[in-house]
C-alpha cells in the first residue's frame, strides 16, 4: 500500500470502528490496536499533511450524538486525551510543558482513567437540570433522566455562595459487581452479554427506560469542575472542593512534583488497579494550576495540559494443552488454544486454573486460523505467551523456544472435515481461513444466518438473541427463518437448556416463562412490519449489506421484480456491478431459497417498498452541485445530504472542475479547501446554505 491507500484504509477502518464502539457499543478491536492504528494515522498524516481526508478521525472527538436523545450543546467542548503507552511519551510531554512554561515551577495531579462514559452535569442554582454525554465534543445526548438514577451524585448542593450554572464532569461507569449481576440476567435470557463493563454501562447510560437504567446500578466518579465565575484555582482544590460538597471523587489521586514521581504513581496502580471495584484503563495526568492549563491551552482533540497513560495489555507464559477448532457463523474454522498455568502441567484439564491476567483467570484463547498456527510454529505442549488487553478475548502471541526440548511436544494436526457437521473444509481462494461448505446443513451456519436475519439492521427481533437461537434450533423448532413464523405459544413455554459462556467457563440455565414467550412472539410479529429493504438485508444475500439492499429495494419495488430481474436489469441499477448482480441471480435460482421466500410471503413480511424516492421540498437547488465536508451546527451530513436532493441539487464525493459549491463545516481537511480555491469553486457556510435554501 502507498502511503494515499495506506491513509484511506486507516481513516475508514478507524472511522468504523469509532461508530461501532460510540453508537452500538462494541469493540471490534482491542482498545491497544485501536490506539496503534490512530498513532500510525497521527504520524502519516504529520508526513504527507496532503494526503488527509476530509472525515479524518485524528482531527474530533470520536463520538456521535443519537436520534433517541435530544441534543444539547456544551457551553465548553468536551475534548479527548491524548495517550500514551510508553514511558519515554510521557517524559516528552513533560519535555513539551517545561518548554511551554519556561521558567516555572508547576505540578501535576495524577488520577486513575476510570473506564467508562465521559458525562457533563449541569447544576443551576444548585439544583442538579442536566445529564448529558460528551457525544461530539460539541453536543451530546441530553440523558438526565439516566443520571438522575446515579444514587451517589447529588440531586441537590448544599452550599452557599455558588455560582448561579455550574458544570461538574465525570465518568459514568458500571462497578464490576453491577456488571455481572446485569451479564448474568442477560445470559440467562439467551442473549449475548456485554464484552466489557465500559460497553455495558455506555449501553445502559443511553437506555430510553429510566426506571431500567435504575436498576442497573450504575455509578460515577467526578473529576473536572467548570463556571463562568472562578472557583478554584488549582485541580487539586477542584477535588477536594468537589469532595466537600458530597460529590464522589475517588480517592486514589495523588499530586507529583516531577515526572519521576508520576512514574512511581503509575507503576504502584498498574496491579493494584485490578482490586478497584470498576474497570480502569490507565492513568490521567493532569497540570494543577488552572492558570498554566490555561498558558498550555488545547487543539480541537484534546487539551495540552493533560495526557493519559494507558497500561499495555498483560503477557504471561502458559502452557499449551490442547487445541479444539471451533466453527463460525460464516463456516470458518477457528483454532482455540485451551491453557493451563505452567505449574499446572500434571493437573487434570478440569481441574485447571490457567493464567492470571488483567485481573481474571485465563484458560482459553483464540488462534485466529491455520496460518497463525503456522507462523508461531505452535506445538501442543508448548509454552507460549497470552495476551489479554482489557476485556477483550485472549490472544497468543509467540512460543517460548526455550522451552522447547524439555518438554514433549506434539504436532497440531488442523481437521480436514468440518467438527460439527463432517463435511470435508475447504480453503477459498485469497482467504486465510478454511470453511465448511455445507451452508445448508452445518448448525453454526444455519444458527448464523438466523442471528443475522434478526439484528437491527435487518428484522429487528430484539426478543430473540444467539442463546435464544441456539435453544429453538438445538430443539429442532428452527431451521431456517421462515421457521420462526410458525412457532406458538405452546411450542415455546417452558423450553430449557444450559448454555455454556465459553469466556467465564460457566453454564448458565435459559428457560422460558410466559413472559419471555410473549415478549419473543411479538418481537417475531413486530418484524413483519420491518421494511422491504430490511428484508433484503436480512436474507444474507452475498455482497447484499445495507446499503445494496436499500438500492435494491427503491429500484425494484416488489420482491416478485426483483425476483424476476435478469443480469441485464440488474446492473442496469446505479451502483450495482456484475458481481452483486450474480450473486443476486445465484440466490434467486436456487429452489430452496424461492420456498423460503414463498413461505415468508405467506408469513405477511414486507415485500415491497412504499417509500417514494425521496420528498421533494422545493427547486431552489436545481441543477447545482454539492460537497459536504467537516462538521455542521445543524445538522448532521446525512441530514444535509437529503436536504440537498429533496430541493433539487446533486450531491458530489470529489471536488472537480464540475463542481458548483463546496459547503464547508468546521474542521474539514484543509486538502479540500485549497483544491476548492484553486478550481474557483465557491465555498458555502452553513449560514450562507440555509439563505440559499430560502430565496
Ligand atoms: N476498541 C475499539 O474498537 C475502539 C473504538 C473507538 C475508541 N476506542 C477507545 O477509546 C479511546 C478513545 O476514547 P476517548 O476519546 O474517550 O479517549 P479516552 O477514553 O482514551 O480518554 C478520554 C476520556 O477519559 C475519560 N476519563 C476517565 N478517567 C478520567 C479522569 N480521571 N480524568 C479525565 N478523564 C478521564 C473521560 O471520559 C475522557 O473523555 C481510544 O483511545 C480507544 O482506546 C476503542
Ligand atoms: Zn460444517
Amino acid at each position: 500500500m502507498n502511503p494515499n491507500e495506506r491513509i484511506s484504509w486507516l481513516t475508514e477502518k478507524l472511522n468504523f470502528y469509532n461508530n461501532r464502539y460510540y453508537r452500538d457499543n462494541i469493540s471490534e478491536i482491542p482498545d491497544q490496536e485501536f490506539d496503534f492504528l490512530m498513532k500510525e494515522l497521527i504520524g502519516l498524516e504529520s508526513e504527507f499533511p496532503e494526503l488527509k481526508k476530509d472525515d479524518s478521525p485524528t482531527q474530533r472527538v470520536g463520538g456521535t450524538i443519537t436520534k433517541d436523545f435530544a441534543a444539547v450543546y456544551h457551553r465548553f467542548p468536551m475534548l479527548s486525551l491524548d495517550n500514551t503507552y510508553n514511558e519515554q511519551e510521557l517524559r516528552d510531554f513533560d519535555e513539551r510543558v517545561r518548554k511551554a512554561l519556561p521558567n516555572e515551577t508547576y505540578e501535576y495531579i495524577c488520577e486513575l482513567k476510570f473506564d467508562g462514559i465521559s458525562l457533563s452535569f449541569t447544576y443551576e442554582n444548585g439544583v442538579l437540570q442536566r445529564g448529558v454525554t460528551r457525544g461530539d465534543g460539541s453536543r451530546g445526548d441530553d440523558i438526565t433522566a439516566n443520571v438522575k438514577t446515579i444514587r451517589s451524585l447529588p440531586l441537590r448542593i448544599l452550599e452557599e455562595d455558588l455560582p448561579e450554572i455550574l458544570e461538574i464532569r465525570g465518568e459514568g461507569f458500571m462497578p464490576y459487581s453491577s456488571f455481572e449481576r446485569l451479564n448474568a440476567e442477560v445470559e440467562a435470557t439467551g442473549d449475548t452479554p456485554y464484552a466489557n463493563p465500559r460497553n455495558a454501562a455506555s449501553g445502559s447510560f443511553k437506555l430510553q427506560d429510566s426506571a431500567e437504567a435504575a436498576r442497573r446500578g450504575l455509578d460515577c466518579y467526578v473529576y473536572s469542575f467548570l463556571s463562568d465565575i472562578p472557583v478554584f484555582n488549582s485541580h487539586e482544590e477542584s477535588l477536594v472542593g468537589l469532595k466537600k460538597w458530597g460529590f464522589p471523587v475517588s480517592p486514589g489521586w495523588k499530586k507529583c512534583q516531577t515526572i519521576e514521581e508520576v512514574l512511581d504513581y503509575i507503576h504502584t496502580w498498574e496491579e493494584k488497579r485490578f482490586e478497584l471495584p470498576l474497570a480502569t484503563d490507565g492513568i490521567v495526568i493532569k497540570i494543577n494550576s488552572y492558570e498554566q492549563q490555561r498558558e498550555l491551552g488545547s487543539t480541537a482533540k484534546s487539551p495540552r495540559w493533560a495526557i493519559s497513560f494507558k497500561y499495555k495489555a498483560e503477557n504471561k507464559p502458559a502452557l499449551l494443552r490442547f487445541v479444539t477448532f471451533q466453527v463460525g457463523r460464516t463456516g470458518a474454522v477457528t483454532p482455540v488454544a485451551n491453557l493451563s498455568g505452567l505449574h499446572e502441567r500434571h493437573k487434570p484439564y478440569e481441574q485447571v486454573k490457567g493464567v492470571h491476567l488483567s485481573g481474571s483467570q485465563v484458560k482459553r484463547a483464540t488462534l485466529h486460523n491455520a496460518n497463525e498456527l503456522e507462523r508461531l510454529d505452535l506445538r501442543i505442549g508448548d509454552t507460549v505467551f497470552v495476551e489479554k488487553s482489557g476485556e477483550i478475548i485472549p490472544k497468543i502471541t509467540g512460543v517460548d523456544t526455550s522451552q522447547r526440548g524439555l518438554f514433549d511436544t506434539q504436532p497440531i494436526l488442523f481437521p480436514t472435515q468440518c467438527p460439527e457437521c463432517a463435511t470435508e473444509l475447504i480453503r477459498k481462494e485469497g482467504e486465510v481461513a478454511f470453511y465448511c461448505p455445507n451452508e445448508r446443513g452445518c448448525p453454526p451456519q444455519l444458527k448464523g444466518k438466523i442471528e443475522h436475519f434478526i439484528q437491527r439492521k435487518a428484522l429487528n427481533i430484539d426478543s430473540l438473541g444467539e442463546g435464544k437461537i441456539e435453544l429453538l434450533f438445538d430443539k429442532g423448532l428452527i431451521h431456517t427463518v421462515a421457521d420462526l413464523y410458525d412457532l406458538s405459544y405452546n411450542d415455546l413455554l417452558g423450553l430449557e437448556k444450559d448454555i455454556y459462556n465459553e469466556q467465564t467457563g460457566k453454564s448458565k440455565k435459559i428457560s422460558f416463562r410466559e413472559k419471555t414467550v410473549e415478549n419473543i412472539l411479538k418481537g417475531i410479529e413486530k418484524s413483519k412490519s420491518a421494511p422491504f429493504k430490511n428484508v433484503l438485508f436480512g436474507l444474507g444475500i452475498r455482497y447484499v449489506g445495507t446499503t445494496v439492499g436499500e438500492k435494491l429495494a427503491q429500484y425494484f419495488r416488489t420482491m416478485d421484480a426483483l425476483m424476476a430481474a435478469s443480469y441485464e436489469e440488474l446492473t442496469a441499477v446505479p451502483e450495482i456491478g456484475g458481481r452483486i448482480a450474480q450473486s443476486v441471480r445465484d440466490y434467486f435460482t436456487e429452489p430452496e431459497n424461492q420456498q423460503l421466500i414463498s413461505r415468508l410471503q405467506q408469513a405477511g413480511l414486507t415485500f415491497q417498498t412504499d417509500d417514494l424516492p425521496i420528498e421533494k421540498e422545493g427547486e431552489a437547488l436545481t441543477g447545482k452541485t454539492f460537497v459536504i465536508s467537516g462538521v455542521f451546527q445543524n445538522f448532521e451530513r446525512d441530514e444535509l445530504k437529503t436536504k440537498i436532493e429533496s430541493n433539487g441539487g446533486k450531491v458530489l464525493s470529489g471536488v472537480s472542475g464540475k463542481l458548483n459549491y463546496l459547503l464547508a463545516g468546521d474542521n474539514m481537511g484543509p486538502s479540500k479547501l485549497e483544491k476548492a480555491r484553486k478550481l474557483g469553486v465557491v465555498i458555502l457556510s452553513e449560514e450562507e446554505f440555509l439563505n440559499m435554501l430560502e430565496n
